[in-house]
């Protein structure tokens, strides 16, 4: 059914729970008088916003029927059973001769069975006549009685009679029935996103079409008043959308049908407006949520349905938003609020974003990859958040070493379309020091 499984524990803005409701930022300069400042000063951990996000959200409802060759993608919605074995009955996996390895077992010096047949690849063939071999080839079914292969290049043949060589072991070069899958056995689990070897795996057990979990449709804007279209010409102060692009391909990726609701201005009424005439499984934005007054986003959900929780202790990302806008065409909404920096957009997005849609997706959550490389240069920090640092990685010697991929700044783009992987830094460490082991999310086949 619908997404929300618990209530979202939101603070109404009439109606702040808080006793001490705090100021909205931990070190605001400017103060901000009104019941949007009703948000607690202690930044959520990503694990934390992690497990309230997934907590909120179920996976939507609908389920098709796809063609096979449409369903490299999907969701599985079912679990895939094999309907039959792979292979579906023994068969070699070499050209060359099959025997009933009774006939050669122990020998010292080479065996001599003549020949009693041939059997090619979509044959059905006759019982083996004990104490011969018979010709086969890859693929083909094995006769009865015969469970062993001598491969054509380890034999020699005498006129009509194979000599077989001593030490041929049994069941050599033959592929047993069941060996690959067993009938019966949930070959592809649902929630699993098909991918083409699945498509491959389903097409071999015989599936035709393949029960999927509908696409997930969100919603997608980008905020700011200085924010234009790639193609326009930029009048002093304004700047390109790179988010709305970044945002619309990472989704994409993750199987999600974009439905590109614009740029919006910093306007708190528009805003408003946009927010609540969006039909869509799910409400991305980038931009506007952070402390200043131009940053509308979290009043105008706050009063369309409800934050969640806003801030987390991720660098860069900190300002992310999460809430919900009621009477969406499924009932509550679940908004996303991403920060306007690109960099922190996509942090969040990998944090966070990621997630919400496989779990919204019905897929099953897949933690990205990890793996630890050398640290190659020095990071001072100060404890507190989790980090994502853009990273190339290359091989040195023996050692995969990670470097800076160029401007830091969390606006910096050039270094995040360079980057193989970013390195995770937990929220603990206080420095990074080159040589030191590196945690990284290698990019490659995450999204
Ligand atoms: N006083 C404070 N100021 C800021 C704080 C804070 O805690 N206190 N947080 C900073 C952090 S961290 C970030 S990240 C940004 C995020 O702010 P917003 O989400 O409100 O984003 P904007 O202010 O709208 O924009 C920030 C930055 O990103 C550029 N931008 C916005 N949209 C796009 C887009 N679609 N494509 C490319 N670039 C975009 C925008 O021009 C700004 O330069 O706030 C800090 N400030
Ligand atoms: O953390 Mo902001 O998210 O610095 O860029």
């Amino acid at each position: 059914m619908r997404l929300w499984t618990s209530p979202p524990s939101s603070w109404p803005m009439s109606a702040c729970p808080l006793a001490a409701c705090r100021a909205l930022t931990e070190k605001r300069a400017i103060p901000m008088p009104g019941a949007a400042d009703c948000y607690p000063d202690t930044l959520l951990s990503v694990d934390q916003a992690r497990e309230r996000l997934l907590r909120a959200v179920a996976p939507v409802a609908g389920i098709e029927a796809v063609a096979l060759d449409a369903a490299d993608g999907r969701v599985l919605a079912r679990d895939v059973v094999a309907a039959l074995s792979l292979p579906p009955f023994a068969q070699a996996a070499m050209d060359g001769y099959a025997l009933d390895h009774r006939d050669v077992a122990g020998a010292a010096a080479p065996v001599r069975l003549p020949l009693s047949g041939r059997v090619a690849a979509g044959d059905a063939p006759r019982p083996l006549v004990p104490g011969t071999a018979v010709r086969i080839f890859t693929g083909a079914p094995l006769p009865d009685g015969a469970d062993t292969v001598l491969m054509q290049e380890d034999a020699d043949l005498d006129g009509d009679v194979l000599l077989v060589p001593p030490g041929l072991a049994p069941g050599r070069h033959c592929r047993a029935v069941g060996e690959d899958i067993a009938a019966g056995a949930v070959a592809l689990p649902a929630g699993r996103r098909m991918s083409p070897a699945a498509v491959a795996l389903a097409a071999a057990l015989g599936e035709r079409t393949l029960a999927v979990r509908a696409p997930l449709t969100v919603a997608l804007l980008s905020t700011g008043n200085e924010v234009r279209p790639a193609g326009t010409p930029l009048a002093p102060g304004a700047i390109h959308d790179a988010n709305g692009p970044l945002l619309t391909a990472l989704l994409r990726r993750l199987g999600c049908r974009v439905v590109p609701a614009g740029i919006v201005g910093d306007d708190r009424e528009v805003l408003s407006a946009t927010l609540s005439s969006l039909r869509a499984d799910l409400i991305v934005s980038s931009g506007g949520v952070s402390a200043g007054e131009e940053d509308h986003v979290k009043t105008a959900v706050a009063a369309l349905g409800g934050i969640d929780f806003w801030r987390l202790a991720l660098k860069p990302g900190k300002p992310l938003a999460f809430g919900h806008i009621k009477g969406g065409h499924v009932g509550n909404t679940p908004f996303l609020g991403l920060p306007g920096n690109p960099f922190a957009a996509f942090a969040a997005f990998l944090a966070l974003g990621r997630p919400l849609v496989q779990r919204l997706s019905g897929e099953t959550i897949a933690d990205p990859p990890r793996i630890t490389v050398r640290c190659g240069f020095a990071h001072g920090r100060a404890p507190g958040k989790r980090e994502y640092l853009r990273v190339v990685l290359r091989q040195e010697g023996d050692d995969t070493v990670a470097h800076l991929a160029g401007a830091g700044g969390s606006a910096a783009l050039s270094s995040l379309a360079l980057a193989d992987a970013v390195a995770e830094v937990e929220e603990a460490c206080d420095s990074l020091r080159p040589g030191d082991p590196l945690t990284v999310i290698p990019l490659q086949g995450l999204f």
